[in-house]
């Protein structure tokens, strides 16, 4: 059983058992009818993924994890705010009429910053110190600017990646600060799964964990009856995670140089409803 699917599943169930509703609150988010789209959440969920033993993704239903993967090249190799540039159409809904999602995502990564060694945005800047100051305890990338947050048409969610390097090994912590479980869990973990891999190889490490902290873990009302599903699926041995050998420099990398050797799973639950 892949251990992505064991510790979704265990989340979903503490949720729904010892989660907080916030039907008796005014709430943002809107399904596409106009009805608020309510939540159960629960504070602090932590989870540890080792990528030495496997890749975490979950086999309870299919991923889409060459959309998953398009969209974290799109944000940290493109550096692209517009929808334009990326294959999948997961940002429609928060475009304006030119395409652009605002000063989200990857426009803030690609914002250059002064340092002592000169110019860098913050990618180019953890790439760097991976490879020139490994022991670095500085090592890490924040795309939750509040002076920008105005013109921003999501706030971003996954805001922040922490490298930390102990021998030869590669460990992050992905923070995020709100985290729809059934839409972008497994999306969002494939994700950064696959940068820790990908920042691993670009800097001569071996990759190795990936923490992942979430403020507010929640399952929208609709989806609660799409979890309860899931939680009586078949799940899968995972896959393990290929990157074409020949790449050394992140901005070689593409959607067909990684691959997903393996990946058995069940079928996909049909298209589920976002909360906009
Ligand atoms: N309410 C909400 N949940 C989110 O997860 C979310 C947002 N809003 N807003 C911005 C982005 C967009 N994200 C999304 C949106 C849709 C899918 C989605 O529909 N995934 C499908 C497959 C998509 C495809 O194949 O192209 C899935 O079945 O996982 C995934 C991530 C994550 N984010
Ligand atoms: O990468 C992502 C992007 C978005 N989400 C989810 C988390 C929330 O359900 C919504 C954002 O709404 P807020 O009211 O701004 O929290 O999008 C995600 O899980 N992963």
């Amino acid at each position: 059983m892949s251990k992505a699917d064991q510790i979704f599943l265990q989340n979903c169930r503490d949720i729904l058992e010892k989660g907080v509703w916030d039907t008796d609150r005014e709430v943002r988010p809107r399904w596409e009818d106009g009805t608020p789209a309510h939540t159960v959440k629960l504070f602090g969920v932590v989870n540890r993924y080792d990528l030495r033993e496997e890749f975490p993704i979950q086999t309870i239903r299919k991923i889409n994890y060459r959309a998953a993967f398009d969209e974290l090249l799109w944000i940290w190799q493109k550096k692209s705010n517009n929808i334009h540039d990326l294959a999948s159409h997961i940002w429609d809904s928060w475009a304006d009429e030119n395409g652009s999602i605002g000063k989200a995502y990857g426009y803030q990564l690609g914002v250059k910053h002064v340092y002592p060694e000169g110019e860098f945005d913050q990618v180019d800047r953890v790439l760097y110190d991976l490879r020139h100051n490994p022991g670095s305890r500085r090592i890490l990338t924040n795309i939750y600017v509040h002076q920008d947050l105005h013109a921003m048409n999501l706030y971003p969610c996954a805001y922040s990646m922490t490298f930390n390097v102990s021998g030869n090994t590669l460990n992050a912590i992905l923070n995020q600060r709100s985290q729809d479980m059934l839409t972008a869990n497994s999306w969002n973990v494939v994700q950064y799964a696959a940068l820790v891999h990908l920042f691993a190889r670009c800097s001569g490490l071996e990759a190795g964990e990936l923490v992942h902290v979430i403020a507010d873990a929640h399952i929208y009302d609709r989806h609660v009856p799409l979890v309860e599903q899931l939680m009586e699926r078949e799940s899968y041995p995972a896959p393990v995670f290929r990157l074409d050998p020949a790449v050394r420099d992140f901005y070689d990398v593409t959607v067909d140089g990684m691959a997903l050797e393996n990946y058995q799973c069940a079928p996909g639950i049909g298209k589920i409803p976002v909360a906009i």
